[in-house]
């Protein structure tokens, strides 16, 4: 089977994750951000201290134990009482305020990348412009990726300094307690001070290399493994979108086979990283174990020869094991560093995707003409829709429509036609600004309200009465306007349901569908209208008697539809028609198409 094209992973230094992590901790939320970082900072060195205390409990106790002093056995024991209880506030406030300051980081993140997402119509030219992608389903970038950074960032970095501190307070313990070791090499005596430091550095230090070693491919199989999952995902949702059409052509075989593939991929990764987390997990239990018998064989020497007592010896064990745990951080962190790096990695991606798509170089210039000085606002609405010299290309570079010129007048009535796929909709696209594809100047009339209704309408999930509102809030239009609209658009069954939730786009019939398009334009009363194909599904007679509607209530509305059927000839006096200047019939991307310009006998309108 075919793999499709994977996005490549984008490989990020230290300046490009300090980009990413930054911006929260500069903005207005700064103060209250960095006060609950040092909170929960001074609650986890709180941990430590206790930890430090615990430590000398612990000599103490097993000194007691050895000597059988029972008074002093009681009176640790009340001491162990109130450190424990501490320990257990500390402790749990420590988790609560790290989880307080992950969702706020979180929220306030998702809040930029979701403006990020649909500044500059990036979310659409990313999916349009398929070629050099360097990120995937940007959802799951904004839903999870997100999320991780912010919770493992600061598992990591709480989790560094809590290593940093403990090792700090216990390596001098460990220096302390341990004492020098002695031994003659070459007829000379040496003396190593501190030597359990020692140990326990070289023991980390083994133990990480060997980690790391291992571990390595984990940062890409987890970011394989996410974009496997999030890929699984959405071929559910397309299937659930798109439940009746699959339906109706039977095409549950091939959802399945299409679905299993991709479960597929997730199972072979999956399997891939087990291996590699079995290998890691062999390292790092052997690692975690012999670190429990370790200090003990490195002491028992100077134990067994009287030069320190059994508290001392546990003492040293669990200093020893504090400092070898501190040192082990990357070992103990790698799984959550490995994950962590592949959603940077992925984030940097999106990131570097959305900044292309907002940046994407167009030569063709859409503005909005200034009123001449001293025009009135209607005068100002008089002046037509330029357009100059346009030149459409596809994505990829090759041409569509060569060196159009037009002026649409106010109130005039175009139909655009031409064979399929000749770039009708793309010429629309360029009028309402969302294809940079090609070059020429297109002059927009000032306070003019346009709108582009497309063949199918996006109808929100919700209730009826914002999906007609949209984009405009729900509230934006009173019931009564709405109802005598959908009187208007032959829909008067829908007026009992404009509370009702709903996915409409999955209840009301294509037809349906385009004429509730229909009632957002009487509604927001546009000067400017192009239809593109936003009648196909009806039947003649709607179709017709909505057209006839349009001057009647908007008078003086500009019309531009593109439509395959003749019948809608009459109610236009311009026609504007997709050729080929060589006469070819067949789509050749090469010359281009032409659009000849031509009058219409006048028909109603
Ligand atoms: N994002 C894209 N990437 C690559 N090619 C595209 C993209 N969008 C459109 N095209 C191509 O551009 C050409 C023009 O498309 P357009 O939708 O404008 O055609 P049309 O004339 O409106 O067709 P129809 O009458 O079938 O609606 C088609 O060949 C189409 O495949």
């Amino acid at each position: 089977m075919n793999k499709k094209p994977s996005p490549s992973a984008v490989r990020t230094n230290w300046p490009a994750i300090w980009a990413l992590i930054k911006p929260y901790w500069i903005s207005d939320q700064k103060w209250r951000a960095r006060a609950l970082l040092l909170a929960i900072i001074a609650l986890n060195l709180g941990m430590v201290y206790i930890n430090v205390r615990l430590n000398d409990w612990n000599r103490q106790l097993y000194d007691v134990l050895q000597s059988r002093n029972f008074d002093l056995f009681k009176s640790l024991l009340w001491q162990f009482t109130y450190l424990a209880f501490i320990y257990v506030a500390v402790a749990i406030y420590s988790v609560y305020l790290t989880q307080a300051l992950q969702i706020r980081w979180r929220y306030w993140l998702t809040d930029r990348y979701m403006d990020k997402w649909l500044a500059h119509r990036a979310y659409y030219r990313i999916e349009q412009g398929r070629e050099g992608r360097l990120s995937d389903n940007p959802d799951q970038r904004i839903a999870e990726d997100l999320h991780s950074l912010t919770g493992d960032t600061l598992a990591l970095v709480l989790g560094f300094i809590s290593s940093a501190v403990t090792l700090a307070s216990f390596v001098h313990i460990l220096w302390a307690i341990s004492g020098p070791i002695g031994f003659s090499l070459f007829h000379q005596s040496w003396q190593i001070p501190g030597y359990m430091v020692w140990c326990a550095v070289a023991y980390a230090l083994v133990g990480s290399g060997m980690v790391w070693w291992i571990g390595k491919p984990l940062v890409g199989l987890n970011f394989n493994q996410e974009r496997f999952e999030a890929n699984f995902r959405f071929g559910l949702i397309r299937v659930r979108e798109h439940a009746e059409a699959v339906a109706l052509y039977r095409g549950e075989a091939q959802e399945k086979m299409q679905l299993q593939a991709r479960m597929d991929d997730i199972r072979d990764n999956w399997w891939n990283i087990m291996r590699v987390t079995k290998k890691l997990n062999i390292g790092i239990n052997f690692y975690g174990q012999a670190a429990n018998i370790f200090p003990l064989l490195v002491s028992a020497p100077r134990y067994f020869s009287g030069a320190i007592t059994l508290g001392v010896l546990m003492q040293i064990s669990n200093a020893f094991g504090q400092v070898q745990d501190a040192l082990s951080w990357f070992i103990n962190s790698f799984t959550t560093l490995a994950s962590w790096k592949a959603s940077i990695n992925r984030l940097a991606g999106f990131n570097a995707d959305v900044q292309r798509m907002q940046n994407l170089p167009t030569n063709i210039r859409v503005r909005v003409q200034k009123p001449v000085h001293h025009q009135s606002p209607d005068a100002a609405a008089q002046q037509g829709l330029q357009i100059e010299h346009l030149n459409l290309n596809l994505p990829d570079g090759r041409a569509l429509l060569k060196d159009f010129n037009a002026r649409i007048e106010r109130g005039q009535h175009i139909l655009i036609s031409g064979p399929s796929g000749c770039g009708k909709s793309t010429l629309v696209r360029a009028i309402a600004d969302i294809w940079p594809y090609g070059e020429g100047r297109i002059a927009l009339p000032a306070d003019a309200g346009v709108m582009f209704l497309p063949q199918r309408s996006y109808l929100p999930i919700g209730t009826l009465r914002a999906a007609l509102s949209y984009p405009a809030a729900e509230g934006a239009f009173s019931d009564e306007q709405i109802a005598s609209c959908l009187e208007l658009c032959r829909l008067p069954h829908l007026k009992q349901a404009l509370a009702e939730t709903a996915n409409w786009s999955q209840h009301l019939s294509p037809g349906e569908q385009q004429r509730l398009a229909f009632v957002r334009v009487f509604l927001n009363r546009p000067d400017i209208l192009f239809l593109d194909e936003a009648s196909s599904a009806m039947d003649g007679e709607t179709e017709e008697a909505l057209y006839t509607l349009l001057p009647q209530q908007l008078p003086g509305v500009t019309v531009v539809s593109i439509a395959h059927r003749e019948t809608l000839v009459r109610f236009h006096r311009q026609r504007w028609h997709f050729s080929r200047s060589s006469g070819a019939s067949a789509l050749c991307y090469e010359e281009g198409f032409r659009v000849e310009v031509s009058g219409l006998r006048a028909g109603p309108v």
